[in-house]
């Protein structure tokens, strides 16, 4: 009896060092599995910290404010070419809730946008012999705007439209074809607090190059857009891509959020209309709000995620044939899942 008590006694032993052994592989196994999904969730995180910030910029819908009160945002763009790009910027920045969006196009460009739109304002000027008097007669009214959305390559008259624009404080948003200007003459906005720029990945090149007056070193971005920003006097900037790269010059914050592998054009318009908006929002909460972002960083990170959801959204419904129509189709429940949830 002794001897099978002995060998009860071993195969107890056996079985607890199992059972140790099973708990310290399930705990080293749990350990793993946290150390792994770590670097998401904290990028998930932070990503949830800015929507937060960005949620604190939106102003609230009430019955006390009146028209134009939630933004009126100009769109200076639309030529022969392209009607698409400023139709887009301006019908965008109506869907994100601005109250009143004027395009500032030529006179062949204006009957076209009309017609896509009666919500839009437009204004045939940029081909006439005032034009630069005919926008800035409409500066004190606005509190945005974006240039370039299928502008062509216009200059004298934009050079003296963003200094009238700076000298009124207003923040102003340049893309596309406002970018050659840029690149021809960066001191038309160099340092300027309230100006952001979007460019597209050849935008950025073209830019940098000529600032830095050599090629751009393609293996590291976020150096590259911290390089471009400084040199444009801390201006910020939005690259544009497979990530959004956004910075000031002293941090680059990176938006991610899942879009999709559809690449119409347009969705830079999109984005560029967006920005107007809540660049316009943002200054108007103030820093004390964003804490301790920059309130034009804040605003670029919900241009960003909001220009992503919408393409995100489009596509799950219109997969290959998705188009920029179909994601500004889906502004408004973009917007409310990310901001208003
Ligand atoms: N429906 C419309 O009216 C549209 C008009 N658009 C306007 O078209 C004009 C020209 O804009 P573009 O964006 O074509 O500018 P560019 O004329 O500078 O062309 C950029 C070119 O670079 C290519 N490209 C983009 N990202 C790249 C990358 N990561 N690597 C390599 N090549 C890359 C694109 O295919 C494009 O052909 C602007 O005025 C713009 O606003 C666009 O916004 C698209 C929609
Ligand atoms: N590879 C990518 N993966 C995911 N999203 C992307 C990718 N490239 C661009 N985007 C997104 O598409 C939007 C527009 O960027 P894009 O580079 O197409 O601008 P664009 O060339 O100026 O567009 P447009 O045709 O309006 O001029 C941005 O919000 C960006 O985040
Ligand atoms: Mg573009």
């Amino acid at each position: 009896s002794r001897t099978r008590k002995g060998a009860a006694h071993a195969s107890d032993a056996r079985s607890d060092v199992l059972q140790y052994l099973r708990s310290l592989m399930l705990f080293i196994s749990s350990v793993f599995e946290r150390y792994c999904s770590l670097g998401s969730t904290s990028h998930r995180g932070m990503d949830d910290d800015i929507l937060s910030l960005v949620k604190s910029i939106v102003p609230p819908l009430t019955s006390k404010k009146h028209k134009g009160q939630d933004g009126r945002i100009g769109i200076i763009g639309g030529c022969q070419d392209y009607t698409g790009a400023p139709y887009f910027a301006a019908i965008s920045a109506l869907k994100v809730g601005a109250d009143l969006s004027h395009v500032f196009c030529t006179k062949d460009a204006a009957t076209v946008i009309k017609s896509y739109s009666p919500e839009l304002i437009v204004h045939p000027v940029l081909d006439s012999p005032n034009a630069v008097e005919e926008i800035e007669k409409w500066l004190p009214r606005l509190h945005g705007l974006v240039v370039g959305p299928g502008l062509g390559r216009e200059d004298l008259l934009l050079k003296t439209v963003i200094e009238k624009c700076k000298a009124r404080d207003i923040p102003i948003v340049i893309d596309a074809d406002g970018l050659w200007l840029v690149t021809q003459q960066p001191s038309v906005i160099q340092g300027y607090q309230k100006g952001i720029l979007t460019p597209n990945f050849m935008e950025f090149t073209r830019l940098y190059e000529a600032l830095h007056h050599e090629p751009m070193d393609g293996s590291d971005h976020q150096r590259s857009v911290m390089q471009l920003s400084v040199a444009m006097g801390n201006l910020t900037l939005v690259l544009k891509g497979e990530q959004d790269l956004i910075t000031d010059g002293s941090k680059v914050i990176s938006c991610s959020i899942e879009g999709s592998g559809r690449r119409c054009g347009g969705q830079g318009d999109l984005l560029s209309g967006s920005m107007g908006v809540l660049a316009h929002w943002a200054h108007d909460a103030g820093e004390k709000k964003t804490i301790h972002l920059k309130t034009l960083l804040v605003a670029a990170f919900g241009a960003c995620s909001l220009t992503r959801q919408c393409n995100s959204q489009a596509f799950q419904q219109h997969g290959r044939s998705t188009t920029t129509s179909d994601m500004i189709q889906e502004i408004g429940s973009a917007f409310k899942k990310l901001f208003e949830s």
